[in-house]
C-alpha cells in the first residue's frame, strides 16, 4: 500500500536528542496521530468549503455579541462600497463610449460629463462606505477577541479537575488558545470577502454582458492562484498541528529559563548552559521544518504563477480576437480591460480572504471543538442539597484510579491510587490519615472534597452518594491547605480573603485567621502590611519564605471559614514552635465543632485526633484512636511508624567526628 507524506514524515521524526534526553520521546504527533490524522483529513478543500459557512456563522455571532452597531456598520459599509465599484465601472463604460463615439471633441465630452460625475459619485461614495467599514472592523476586532478568550476560559474554568489533568485536554486548551485571535483575523478576512465578493460580482456582471466568453476566461486565471494559496495554508495548519507539542516544550524550556523559581538552580547548579543548549537544539528541528515548508509553498506558487500567465495568456488573446474579428468594438474593449483588471484584482482579493478565513477557520474550529469538549467535562448543576445536620461521611469500598493512568505501558505496575478502601469520616471531629509516601491519603482528601469521583464504590453522605449532590454547595463545605496550595501571585491581603471570593473582603476576620495561623508575625514585617506584594517579578514585589507562605495558606483556610477543613501536611515547612502553635490550634476547632481532616508524617501530631486511619498502598490498614494504635496488643503498621519516628529523636546521632565512609574523598 502506498504510504502517504504524512505518515512518511512521521516515520522520520524520531525526535531530536533533546527531546529524547528531556521529554523522553520524540514531541512532534506521532503517538496519537491516528486522532489528529482525521482531523486533518477532514480538511479537504472541499470539506473546509462545506465547514467555512458554519465557522463564518460563529465569528459573525461572537462579533453580534461583541458590538451589534460595529457589525451592521461593516457589513452595510462593505455591500455599498462593492456596489459603488459596479456602478463606478458601468459609468466609465458610459465615459469611454461617450468619448469614443462620432462627433467633435467639444460634444463628445459634453456627453460624458453626467457619466464623469457619475465616477465622481461612485468613488466618493465608495470612499466613505471603506472608511466606515474600516472602522467598524477596528472596534469590532478586539472586542470579539475579548469576547472570545472570556468564553474560552469561561469554559476552562468550569471544566472538573481531571480534564486540566488529561494531555488530550490539554493540548487542546493549547491549540484553542489561537482561535480568540484568529476569531478577531476572522472579522477582517469577512468583511474583506464581502467587498471583494460584492466588486467581483459587478465586474464580472460587466463583463459578462460585454461578452459572455470574458467571464470564465477571468475566473481561469485565479484557479492557480486560489488553488495554491489554500493548499499552502492547509500544509501549514497541518505542520502547526504535528508540531504543537514540539514548540510547547521549546517555550517550556526558554519559560524556566526566566522564571523566578528555578533561578537559583539554573545559577548555583550550572542549569542555564544546559537549557540554552536544548532550546537551540530544538529550535533547529522546528527551523527545518520552517524550511521545508517554505520550499513546499515556493514550488506550489511558481507552479501556480506559470499556469496564472498561460490563462492570461488565453485571456488577452481572446480579447484581441474579438477586436480582430470585429465582434467587440473599441471602446467595449476598453471597458473589458478595464473590468478584467479590476474583476482580476477582486478576484485575487476574495481569493486572498477566502483563503486568510480558510486559514483562521482552521483555529478558529480549535475554539469550537474545545468549547464542544469542555462541555462534555463540565462539573453538573444541580443536585440534591448537602444534608442538614449531617452526622458522618463513609468512603465505602471506594476504588480511585486518576485520569489518564491506565494509558500506562507498563501495566504489570498499574495499580489503582485507591482500592477498596472503606473508612468514616464521623462530623465534628478531628480524623487523621496517616502512611507512607504514595499511599494515598491526598487522593482521599481530594475524592472527600469532590475534585474527582470514585472509580468505584461510593462516598456517602449521611447515607446520600456525593456523586447524587450539588457540586457547588458541596464545594462550599470545605476549606482546603494542600501540600501545593496556590501561591496567588497578588497582595498579601489577596493571598488570605482570597478563601472567601464571593464576599467583600473583610478586615476583621483577616485579622483573626492571620493570628489563627500565626500569620500575624508575617504581615506585620512586611514593608507594606497587608497590601505588599507578594510577586517578586514585579514593582515593589516581596518574597516570603516557604514557612511563611504555609502561614498565610493556613490563614486563607481559616479566613474560608467551612464546615471541613482539609490540612495536607499543614506544618512541613514550620519551625518547631510554630508547628506545636498549629496543631494545638486544630486541636481547639474541633471544639467548635469543625471537622478536620489531617494529613501528616509527624505521627507525634495526631495524637489529639479522634479517629487516625492508615493507609498502605492505596488499602486502609488499619483504624482507630492513637491509644488504640499503639498499644503493646498492637503489632499493626502505625506502631512501626511510630517507634521509627520515636527512635530517631531517642538515638541522635552523638556528634563527634563522622565515619570515614561518610567523610567523602577529602584528605
Ligand atoms: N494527579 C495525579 N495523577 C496521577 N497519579 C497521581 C496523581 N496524584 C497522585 N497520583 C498517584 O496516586 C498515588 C497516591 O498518591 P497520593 O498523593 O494520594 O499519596 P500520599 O499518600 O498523599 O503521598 P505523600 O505522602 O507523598 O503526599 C501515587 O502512586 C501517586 O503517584
Amino acid at each position: 500500500m502506498k504510504r502517504t507524506a504524512e505518515e512518511k514524515r512521521e516515520q522520520q521524526a524520531e525526535g531530536s536528542p533533546s527531546e529524547q534526553l528531556l521529554f523522553g520521546g520524540p514531541l512532534v504527533y506521532s503517538a496519537r496521530w491516528n486522532d489528529h490524522r482525521y482531523a486533518y483529513f477532514e480538511m479537504s478543500l472541499w470539506a473546509m468549503a462545506r465547514r467555512l459557512p458554519r465557522l463564518v456563522g460563529f465569528t459573525v455571532r461572537l462579533a453580534r455579541r461583541a458590538d451589534r452597531r460595529a457589525l451592521w456598520a461593516v457589513g452595510i459599509g462593505e455591500s455599498v462600497r462593492g456596489v459603488s465599484q459596479a456602478i463606478g465601472l458601468v459609468a466609465v463604460n458610459s465615459v469611454l463610449a461617450a468619448v469614443l463615439a462620432v462627433g467633435s471633441i467639444g460634444h463628445r465630452l459634453q456627453a460624458a460629463v453626467p457619466a464623469m460625475a457619475g465616477v465622481a459619485v461612485t468613488g466618493v461614495i465608495g470612499a466613505l462606505a471603506n472608511a466606515g467599514s474600516a472602522s467598524g472592523t477596528g472596534r469590532l476586532e478586539p472586542k470579539v477577541e475579548r469576547v472570545a478568550t472570556e468564553m474560552y476560559l469561561a469554559h476552562v474554568a468550569k471544566v472538573e479537575l481531571a480534564a486540566i489533568e488529561d494531555a488530550e485536554f490539554n493540548q487542546l486548551m493549547d491549540s484553542a488558545q489561537y482561535g480568540a485571535q484568529s476569531a478577531r483575523r476572522m472579522v477582517g478576512a469577512c468583511s474583506g470577502v464581502i467587498g471583494s465578493l460584492v466588486s467581483f460580482v459587478a465586474a464580472a456582471g460587466v463583463l459578462t454582458v460585454l461578452h459572455p466568453v470574458l467571464l470564465p476566461l477571468l475566473v481561469l486565471m485565479t484557479v492557480p492562484r486560489s488553488w495554491a494559496s489554500l493548499r499552502n495554508s492547509r500544509e501549514r495548519y497541518g505542520s502547526y498541528l504535528r508540531w504543537m507539542e514540539h514548540a510547547r516544550a521549546g517555550r517550556l524550556l526558554s519559560h524556566d529559563l526566566m522564571r523566578t523559581g528555578p533561578a537559583p538552580e539554573v545559577r548555583v547548579h550550572g542549569v542555564g548552559p544546559l537549557l540554552l543548549h536544548h532550546f537551540r537544539q530544538m529550535s533547529e528541528a522546528s527551523e527545518a521544518e520552517q524550511s521545508r515548508l517554505a520550499a513546499d509553498a515556493a514550488q506550489v506558487r511558481l507552479a501556480a504563477s506559470a499556469l496564472t500567465g498561460v490563462a492570461a495568456l488565453l485571456t488577452y488573446g481572446a480579447l484581441g480576437g474579438l477586436l480582430a474579428t470585429g465582434l467587440m468594438a473599441l471602446s467595449v474593449a476598453g471597458t473589458a480591460v478595464l473590468a478584467v483588471r479590476t474583476g482580476g484584482q477582486s478576484l485575487s482579493t476574495l481569493v486572498l480572504r477566502v483563503n486568510d478565513l480558510y486559514e483562521q477557520a482552521c483555529y478558529v474550529h480549535d475554539l469550537e471543538r474545545l468549547f464542544a469538549d469542555a462541555e462534555k467535562w463540565t462539573v453538573p448543576e444541580g443536585g440534591r442539597p448537602v444534608p442538614d445536620r449531617l452526622s458522618l461521611i463513609r468512603f465505602e469500598n471506594v476504588t480511585f484510579s486518576y485520569p489518564g493512568s491506565s494509558d500506562s505501558s507498563d501495566k504489570a505496575t498499574e495499580r489503582p491510587a485507591l482500592d477498596g478502601v472503606t473508612l468514616d469520616i464521623p462530623v465534628g471531629k478531628i480524623v487523621a490519615l496517616v502512611g507512607e509516601n504514595g499511599s494515598g491519603k491526598t487522593t482521599v482528601s481530594k475524592l472527600l472534597a469532590g475534585l474527582y469521583q470514585p472509580t468505584g464504590g461510593r462516598i456517602l453522605w449521611d447515607g446520600v452518594d456525593a456523586c447524587e449532590l450539588d457540586r457547588a454547595r458541596l464545594w462550599a463545605m470545605f476549606a482546603m491547605v494542600g501540600q501545593d496550595f496556590h501561591r496567588w501571585p497578588f497582595t498579601c491581603r489577596m493571598n488570605v480573603a482570597i478563601g472567601r471570593p464571593e464576599r467583600p473582603v473583610q478586615q476583621a476576620a483577616l485579622e483573626e485567621a492571620a493570628a489563627y495561623a500565626g500569620a500575624d508575625s508575617v504581615v506585620e514585617e512586611l514593608p507594606r502590611g497587608w497590601d505588599t506584594l507578594l510577586n517578586k517579578g514585579y514593582k515593589g514585589g516581596h518574597q516570603i519564605s516557604g514557612g511563611q507562605w504555609q502561614r498565610l495558606g493556613i490563614a486563607r483556610a481559616r479566613y474560608r471559614d467551612a464546615p471541613v477543613l482539609i490540612v495536607d501536611e499543614p506544618t512541613s515547612a514550620l519551625d518547631a514552635k510554630a508547628e506545636a502553635e498549629v496543631f494545638e490550634q486544630i486541636r481547639r476547632l474541633a471544639d467548635t465543632g469543625q471537622t478536620v481532616v489531617l494529613i501528616t508524617h509527624r505521627l507525634a501530631s495526631v495524637r489529639y485526633a479522634d479517629l487516625i486511619h492508615v493507609l498502605e498502598d492505596g488499602r486502609l490498614r488499619e483504624s482507630g484512636t492513637f491509644a488504640e494504635l499503639l498499644a503493646p496488643s498492637s503489632a499493626g503498621v502505625f506502631r512501626e511508624l511510630y517507634e521509627m519516628q520515636r527512635a530517631q529523636f531517642e538515638n541522635p546521632a552523638l556528634p563527634g567526628r563522622r565515619k570515614p565512609a561518610d567523610a567523602g574523598h577529602g584528605s
